[in-house]
């Protein structure tokens, strides 16, 4: 079975591209959506976040967005968040992984928007990172309205600036043009998975989980 590790900065278009390649019947591994779910209410995560931050679970119930105010104004709430969440969300992964191989797959995606701050690449075969102008990305981000600029300077500073990304892939999904665009591009690299041309990871030794 092969792995390949999708990534990018936040607004990136992670997520819009996982959905095509599950829509082509890959088997895609949600790092945000593992997140998510040990922070529902009663998740696994939730004791322990409620102990780091008193005052944001009540009665089981996680207040997100008291949790993202306070974790992107302070770098040692996010830390300790990162210290309570990625080892939970890494067995998780690792269960995927080890799924996915008894079912016989021949290649899973993994979704990670750490994927190298995480050192997840190690299990990876090849690295796709979707990319678009800084620009563009503030811009989606914004539209949301989820987030406040200085909130987002918070984020970016703890990603990898988007050109390293850019170099350490093995493949780049550009996501600044139409959505068509980008399923081309997917499509394109589809077709590599299947025909077994994509360009290999040359620079890291693998290590499957
Ligand atoms: C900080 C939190 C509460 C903000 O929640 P919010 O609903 O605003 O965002 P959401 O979870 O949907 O994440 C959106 C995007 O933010 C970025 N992001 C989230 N957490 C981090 C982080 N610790 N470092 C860098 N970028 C991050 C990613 O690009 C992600 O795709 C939440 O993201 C969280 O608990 N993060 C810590 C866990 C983590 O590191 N997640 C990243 C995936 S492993
Ligand atoms: N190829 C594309 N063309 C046009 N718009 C896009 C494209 N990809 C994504 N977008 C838009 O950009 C925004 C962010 O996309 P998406 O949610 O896929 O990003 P993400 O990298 O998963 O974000 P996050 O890191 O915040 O989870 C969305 O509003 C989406 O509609």
């Amino acid at each position: 079975m092969r792995v390949l590790g999708l990534t990018g900065g936040i607004g990136m278009g992670k997520s819009t591209a996982a959905a095509l390649f599950r829509r082509a019947g890959v088997r895609v591994f949600d790092a945000d959506a593992e997140v998510r779910a040990l922070q529902e209410p009663h998740g696994r995560a939730l004791t322990a976040i409620g102990r780091l931050v008193p005052g944001s679970v009540r009665e089981g119930v996680l207040d997100r967005g008291m949790l993202r105010r306070v974790a992107l104004s302070d770098p040692a709430i996010i830390r300790g968040l990162e210290g309570i969440l990625h080892p939970m969300v890494r067995r998780a992964r690792e269960r995927f992984i080890q799924r996915a191989r008894r079912d016989g797959c021949r290649w899973v995606v993994l979704d990670i928007p750490l994927l190298f701050e995480t050192g997840a690449e190690r299990v990876c075969d090849a690295v796709a990172v979707v990319s678009a102008p800084a620009r563009i990305q503030r811009a989606r981000v914004l539209r949301r309205g989820k987030m406040t600029p200085a909130q987002l300077d918070a984020v970016l500073a703890r990603q990898m600036p988007d050109a390293l990304r850019r170099r350490r892939a093995d493949v780049v999904l550009q996501t600044g043009l139409s959505r068509h665009d980008t399923l081309r591009q997917v499509r394109r690299l589809l077709r590599a998975m299947h025909e077994g041309t994509v360009p290999a990871r040359a620079r890291t030794r693998r290590k499957h989980a």
